[in-house]
């Protein structure tokens, strides 16, 4: 084909698929079998409007409340985590509309393709992981991460927040906001622990402010072993100045997860009854070589296994394909997850950013508690 007869094709393909978005908005009820031929004779389906707010044909379909154009358009391929000008995905104007069965489409549309990504690509240099392009949250890398400097700080509110600057702006890596949700993942990893009397041992991977930390030291009984692993030398510092090094039963390994997991520091002693993950600046992948690894950690059934769920939290779309990535992945592994709900929007809701970014945008975090599959 000439370099002609592609411009030809791709200007053919553009202009109907701005027809498309055109018919879909105009007929209504939908005209179905005259927007399948546009579909069928080319239509791009990525195409996005360059004016009227950037909606693509699925956007469009969400806009008349049509589960079977939704249906047909994700089967013709088209994205299911384009965004329009103002950043909502098709699935966001669904779950507006309370349009349940359209949401639920294209949220399994995205799922099926997180899932074959991973599965597809076990070699992490190329993972092609889509959610990682809108997952801006957190700060660019680890080694980035690692390299900065972090300020622990209070706002005119007083909330904590242990802070770090990316550009312009700063970054919480953990703020104050979170300890309801702390709260709430102590409780249910430890209150009805059935090995709680004897004293849990306890893992947890990244301190942060150490609000998790705190609320594992007070259970009753406190844990009999306590190890928390660190990678960052201003959290360590802070650590060191706040008594954590002195506390008894307490274990700190310097490092990341990742140096760690290959030692019998982390596996010497039988394996754990509660572990806890929550780092910073990592994306899904690290979460799923932890999903991995992690059998070999717990004690046994009675176990108990929870992590930040955070992912993806700035879009309600994208959080909800993390939350089902992360329960496959972990059932995979062999590990199976209950989730409940903490609601996070407390009124303090609206001053908690701060002059900081916001990285948790839902107003329900899906708090998970995992346990090895009983054999
Ligand atoms: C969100 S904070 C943890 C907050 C903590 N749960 C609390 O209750 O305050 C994340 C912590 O993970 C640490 N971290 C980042 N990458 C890590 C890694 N690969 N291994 C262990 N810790 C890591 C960061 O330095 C930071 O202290």
């Amino acid at each position: 084909m000439s370099n002609h007869d592609a411009d030809d094709d791709l200007e053919k393909a553009i202009s109907l698929g701005s027809q498309l978005i055109y018919e879909i908005l105009s007929s209504s009820p939908s005209d179905l079998p005259k927007l399948k031929k546009l579909v069928d004779d080319g239509a791009a389906l990525w195409y996005r409007q360059d004016d009227d707010g950037g909606l693509s044909a699925l956007h469009a379909a969400c806009l008349v409340e049509s589960p079977e154009l939704v249906q047909f358009l994700i089967d013709k391929g088209a994205i299911w985590n384009s965004v329009d000008d103002v950043g909502n995905t098709a699935a966001d104007i669904a779950l507006s509309l309370n349009d349940e069965v359209s949401y639920r489409i294209i949220r399994d549309a995205g799922l099926r393709s997180e899932f074959l990504l991973q599965v597809l690509s076990n070699d992490e240099d190329s993972a092609p992981n889509v959610l990682r392009n809108v997952d801006n949250g957190a700060f660019g890398s680890t080694d980035a991460f690692l390299d900065s400097s972090l300020v622990y700080s209070r706002d005119e509110f007083g909330q904590e927040i242990c802070g770090v600057k990316s550009g312009d702006e700063t970054v919480g890596v953990m703020m104050g906001w979170e300890r309801g949700i702390m709260e709430t993942t102590v409780e249910k990893l430890c209150a009805d622990h059935p090995l709680k009397a004897s004293g849990l041992r306890v893992l947890n991977i990244g301190f942060g402010l150490g609000i998790v930390d705190t609320l594992f030291q007070s259970i009753d009984p406190p844990p009999s072993l306590y190890t928390i692993i660190e990678p960052h030398k201003d959290v360590l510092a802070h650590m060191r100045a706040t008594g954590w090094y002195d506390r008894p039963n307490v274990k700190i390994l310097e490092g990341r997860w990742q140096d760690f997991v290959e030692q019998s520091d982390i596996y010497g002693n039988g394996g754990w009854d509660v572990v806890y993950i929550d780092t910073f600046a990592e994306g899904y992948e690290e979460l799923k070589k932890f999903f991995d690894v992690l059998p070999d950690l717990l004690s046994g059934p009675e176990a108990r296994f929870s992590f930040f769920n955070g992912l993806g939290a700035t879009n309600w779309l994208f959080y909800d394909v993390y939350t089902q990535l992360a329960e496959l992945h972990l059932k995979d592994a062999g590990v199976e997850v209950e989730w409940s709900d903490v609601d996070v929007e407390d009124g303090s809701a609206q001053d908690r950013w701060g002059d900081t970014k916001s990285y948790f945008k839902a107003r329900l975090y899906r708090l998970p508690i995992g346990k090895m599959v009983a054999m």
